[in-house]
């Protein structure tokens, strides 16, 4: 595994209309390009997620995993917005010389896209074997899909959409609401909006996991009990969790960058946008996601011209495609092998 940093030093024009006075990317690759330079492996990761794939994908990506680097050279880069070393709020604006803290422009899944396929373009990459990624990770998978069709030949996207719901966008809404009322937000500083995060992430966590995740997990053996109950404790140490991993203004910030995201903006429609994809598609749904339910991915794959679907089963709702890797790795298995066979009709 290397880590490297690329620096684009031009100016980068946002989607919403504000730019970037450059930016620096933040990578993992694990393997070596073979001599045509077919064998890549893309991976984009979801919110809070980072470039070791290798960390948080174990069990697809590995040694001896499907996705392994004797075979391939796998890259994954850390999203704009984010804060493991690409830039995002807590970088230095070139403009002030201090972080951007609040000030970091409201980016969108095509601007993510738009800093990747430069990366891309950077390494001498004509073409993408396999382009993967969950949740986020799914959205930018699809908009690279629809804005570079030619660009890869397979596409593996899970527990994604093709336009953010009402039902997510409120969990986001009600999320930066927790981080906004801690009275250290808006701080220049790296802690500030911390307490928020915590509640934040407790409010997520209800939408990872559903009510048999918690019954299954958490549910409380001492029928005495009449407070810190396991549930709540959980709760509390999953906010915690995250705060020490992960920045306010960056979780804010990507967000907003989930709420945008519609492949359908500014083109003649959703369905349109799907029907333009041309990769060899494998979507795969987690039946227990209340967060991105099948209804979504199934939505997807009635418009993808090229595609098989997949759900699979999982106490762990929409963390299931972090969670059931060896499920994911076997349904892929068998997409890689029925790829000539006819699409799937729903
Ligand atoms: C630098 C980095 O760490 S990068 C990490 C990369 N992360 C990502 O890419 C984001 C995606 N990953 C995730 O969201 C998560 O890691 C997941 C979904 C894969 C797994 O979630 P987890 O939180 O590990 O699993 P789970 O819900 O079972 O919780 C287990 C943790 O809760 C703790 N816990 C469980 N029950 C309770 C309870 N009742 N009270 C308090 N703590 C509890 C466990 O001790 C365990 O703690 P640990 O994480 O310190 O080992
Ligand atoms: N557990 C995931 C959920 C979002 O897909 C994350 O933290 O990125």
């Amino acid at each position: 595994m290397q880590q490297h940093y690329y620096t684009y030093k031009e100016k980068f024009d946002l989607e919403f209309g504000e730019s970037l006075e450059g930016f620096t990317l933040s990578y993992y690759t694990y393997g070596q390009l073979n001599q045509d330079k077919s064998n890549v492996i893309w991976v984009c990761h979801a919110l809070t997620g980072n470039a070791d794939v290798f960390d948080w994908w174990n069990g697809l990506f590995g040694e001896d995993a499907i996705f392994n680097p004797k075979d391939h050279f796998i890259i994954c880069v850390n999203v704009l917005g984010s804060c493991y070393g690409s830039t995002g709020p807590t970088s230095i604006n070139p403009k002030t010389n201090e972080p951007f803290y609040g000030s970091f422009p409201n980016i969108s899944i095509r601007d993510i896209v738009n800093s990747l396929n430069i990366l891309r373009d950077h390494l001498g990459i004509k073409s993408i074997n396999t382009l993967i990624g969950g949740s986020l990770g799914g959205q930018q998978a699809l908009e690279w899909a629809v804005m570079h069709p030619k660009m890869m030949e397979n596409l593996i996207i899970c527990a994604t959409n093709s336009k953010h719901s009402a039902w997510g966008i409120a969990f986001n809404e009600a999320q930066r609401m927790s981080i906004e009322a801690d009275p250290t937000w808006g701080d220049k500083s790296n802690d500030a909006g911390v307490n928020g995060l915590k509640a934040a992430r407790a409010i997520a966590m209800l939408s990872y996991r559903n009510y048999s995740t918690y019954e299954e997990t958490q549910s409380e053996k001492d029928v005495n009990k009449v407070d810190n109950y396991r549930a709540s404790t959980y709760q509390q140490y999953q906010g915690d969790k995250l705060t020490k991993r992960f920045n306010a203004y960056s979780y804010w910030t990507l967000s907003k960058t989930m709420d945008s995201h519609h492949l359908g903006r500014n083109r003649k429609s959703l369905e349109e946008a799907l029907q333009s994809i041309q990769a060899y598609t494998q979507v795969i749904g987690i039946t227990s996601d209340v967060l991105f339910p099948v209804s979504e991915q199934r939505f997807i794959t009635q418009h993808i011209p090229n595609v098989t679907y997949e759900e699979i089963t999982s106490l762990y709702g929409h963390d299931g495609f972090l969670v059931e890797t060896y499920k994911i790795a076997a349904a892929i298995r068998a997409f890689f092998k029925q790829k000539n066979k006819k699409r799937v009709v729903l």
